[in-house]
């Protein structure tokens, strides 16, 4: 994708994410994992659920106020198995701070959710799980996988097409995101994850990502092969507790 093709909050996004910087030093991480997490979920019949602290984003209005670690503890208490946990501060209203306040409290696998695309920039916070976006990285893809996990990283590679579904699966990635909203209008559409799943093989863990709001989006994405799913602005908006009970207690 040509930078004139993405979404101008885009471009903007990743014009932010270069002019920041990098960590001193190197991570190293003892990571919570995130396959124990999903396999506990099915264990006790939860949806596996990934809920994402998301304080607001280009495609929202406003800004949900209240302590992300008081959101944090109401998403577990209603059953979510992981966080996601936005770490882009001038769009997603995210920081580095929050991040490791709720992984300092809360016990599940945390994700940092933010625009990596250089190795210094894995050194700014230590995640259980780390975002890696296969559309920004392109060749260097399989590389910064290995400078994530040399740090102790799991990562989540997210996808939108099949063809980087394949480039994901080529690099090693275990676990593959396919985000249902496309980059270049910022439009969602749950049939992204209908169409690009069936090219995944079955070694690889798939996540649904973006635009999944009621108990029929869940049980949508589950039939088309979806192991996990990742929530924002459903769960966010309105009683944090009560959105996650309901979506991970979607199975039918
Ligand atoms: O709020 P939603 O539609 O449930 O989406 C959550 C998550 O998928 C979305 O925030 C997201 C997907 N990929 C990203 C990359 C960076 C920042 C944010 C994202």
């Amino acid at each position: 994708m040509n930078a004139d093709e993405m979404a101008p909050e885009v471009r903007s996004i990743l014009a932010a994410a270069r002019d920041r910087g990098g960590g001193d030093g190197r991570v190293s991480v003892d990571p919570r994992s995130l396959a124990d997490a999903f396999a506990s979920a099915e264990r006790d019949g939860r949806v596996p659920l990934i809920a994402e602290v998301k304080p607001t984003s280009p495609t929202t209005d406003g800004e949900r106020r209240g302590d992300p670690v008081d959101l944090a503890r109401e998403m577990v208490a209603g059953g979510a198995v992981a966080l996601s946990v936005l770490t882009e501060p001038d769009h997603f209203g995210g920081s580095v701070e929050t991040l490791e306040r709720v992984r300092a409290v809360i016990d599940v696998p945390v994700l940092r959710k933010d625009f990596v695309l250089d190795e210094a920039a894995l050194d700014v916070a230590e995640a259980d799980v780390v975002l890696l976006i296969a559309r920004f990285l392109g060749d260097d893809l399989e590389p910064m996988l290995a400078a994530a996990r040399e740090r102790g990283f799991q990562v989540l590679v997210e996808t939108h097409t099949r063809a980087e579904l394949e480039r994901a699966v080529a690099a090693g990635a275990e676990f593959i995101g396919v985000n249902n909203r496309d980059l270049a209008e910022l439009e969602v559409d749950l049939d992204t994850f209908e169409t690009v799943a069936p090219a995944a093989p079955e070694s690889v863990t798939l996540i649904a990502e973006s635009g999944i709001h009621t108990i029929d989006d869940v049980r949508r994405m589950r039939t088309a092969g979806a192991d996990a799913l990742l929530v924002g602005s459903a769960i966010m908006d309105g009683d944090v507790e009560q959105n996650t009970h309901r979506l991970t207690h979607a199975r039918d």
